[in-house]
């Protein structure tokens, strides 16, 4: 049996899943668990041996979608205490100041996970349980969190720190920490090599647009920006959440609203955005609405689009111009509508996008813009899967992690 590694990446509304073949860095299984908590059926995915099995059922939480994933696991094998598994890595969004690095998973670190919970409420809780549950079913493989802040901790600090009083901000550890870090470093890692560029001095955008949307600017593979702050709310416009909205929004709705933390934090987190506006997060179904000549799926797309091309000019402005923009995550890869949108809008500045190459489908890397666009326009699929199959490996092998934690204690 090839050494495998087994990744489980939760995301808000999602759990993805992979047994990584660690020679060949292909997934020999991989699925997917969608629409965890939303009202109606939810969708499993499990792939093996070349045949693709699809249920579909209410998935109350990520709990329940993981048992069931370990179910597949046991009815149509590989067997997973029998598929070569050197190392387990859990994806985490959050791991605040705690955490510059992935650390191996044990008691201390799953409460410490827990406890950053409230720097990430739809990600860090579930991500910590994924963590126990497999942790009993393999308890003598090595296990490690892998975090999506990790990347964004090397932020410089005017990008970083908040305009807040600092007394406060220090106290309650408010910064901006960044999120999908493990997918902005991978994808932007890919860049170089497609459109034939030397990494260093590079100044290249990622747009990671999924159900959670975020944007970083990066310089010579370094982050400089990104959308995401002290929480995932921050920025971009998503599937149920605001993005950037002025904070003082929160105020009015205390005291005109009468609204308390748990209703703002669930109307800004899942009440709002696509589906705030036009009763749909995802957008293939805004697409559906708007073809159909729905003025709020109309508005909800233009808000979108128009979000991103704010922090496209933000972050070219600040590298001082840009080389590459590329597109990933659910909608980033599969959407040539939104992508069209966003191109389109930034004609003005020499950016052309070859309109057949962004409408055809494919899981390979390319680019989409012209030859004589002004900057090279990609489409990368991300695979935070096998990103973090590298790094717990590593780990694995190494034995300690950057915290003295050893592993098997
Ligand atoms: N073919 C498609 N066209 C447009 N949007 C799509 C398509 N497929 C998926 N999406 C979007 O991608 C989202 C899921 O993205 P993903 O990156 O998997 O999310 P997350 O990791 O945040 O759960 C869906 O909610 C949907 O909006
Ligand atoms: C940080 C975040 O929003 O993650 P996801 O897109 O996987 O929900
Ligand atoms: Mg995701």
């Amino acid at each position: 049996m090839a050494k495998t590694a087994l990744v489980i990446n939760s995301g808000s509304s999602s759990i993805k899943y992979q047994l990584v073949d660690l020679d060949s860095q292909e997934g020999i299984v991989s699925g997917l668990v969608e629409k965890i908590g939303e009202a109606g059926d939810g969708h499993y995915v499990y792939k093996y041996n070349g045949e693709k099995h699809e249920l579909e059922e209410p998935i109350p939480d990520h709990e329940t979608g993981l048992k069931r994933v370990l179910g597949f696991f046991k009815e149509f094998g590989p067997d997973l205490k029998n598929a070569g598994i050197v190392a387990v890595g859990h994806r985490v969004v959050q791991g605040g100041s705690v955490f510059p690095k992935p650390a191996f998973v044990n008691a201390k670190t799953i409460q410490q996970v827990k406890d950053l919970a409230v720097l990430a409420p739809l990600h860090n809780g579930p991500e910590a349980i994924g963590a126990e549950v497999m942790l009993k079913l393999l308890p003598d493989v090595p296990q490690a969190f892998v975090f999506d802040s990790s990347y964004f901790f090397q932020l410089p600090e005017e990008a970083s720190t908040y305009a807040l009083n600092k007394q406060v901000a220090e106290e309650y550890h408010i910064r901006r920490y960044g999120a999908h870090g493990t997918s902005h470093e991978y994808v932007g890692g890919l860049v170089p090599a497609l459109i034939g560029k030397p990494a260093e001095g590079l100044k290249q955008i990622v747009l990671h647009v999924g159900n959670g949307a975020s944007a970083s600017a990066q310089i010579s593979g370094k982050p400089i920006d990104t959308s995401m702050g002290l929480t995932p709310l921050e920025g971009l416009v998503m599937g149920g959440r605001t993005g950037d909205i002025d904070p003082a929004a929160v105020f009015h709705l205390i005291r005109n609203a009468h609204m308390d933390v748990d209703q703002l934090d669930e109307l800004f987190n899942k009440k709002s955005g696509l589906a705030g506006l036009c009763g749909h997060s995802d957008m293939r179904e805004v697409h559906a609405l708007v073809a159909e000549g729905d003025k709020d799926a109309k508005l909800a797309l233009d808000v979108y689009v128009h979000r991103i091309i704010k922090y496209i000019g933000d972050f070219t402005a600040q590298m001082g111009g840009v080389d590459a923009i590329t597109f990933t995550a659910g909608v980033g890869e599969n959407d040539d509508i939104v992508r069209k949108m966003v191109c389109d809008r930034l004609a003005p500045f020499g950016v052309k996008i070859d309109e057949e190459k962004n409408a055809t489908r494919s899981k390979d890397p390319r680019i989409i813009s012209t030859p004589d666009s002004s900057v090279f326009i990609c489409v990368i699929p991300t695979n935070e899967e096998l990103a973090i199959a590298q790094k717990v490996t590593a780990l694995a092998e190494a034995g300690v992690d950057s915290y003295g934690n050893k592993v098997g204690e």
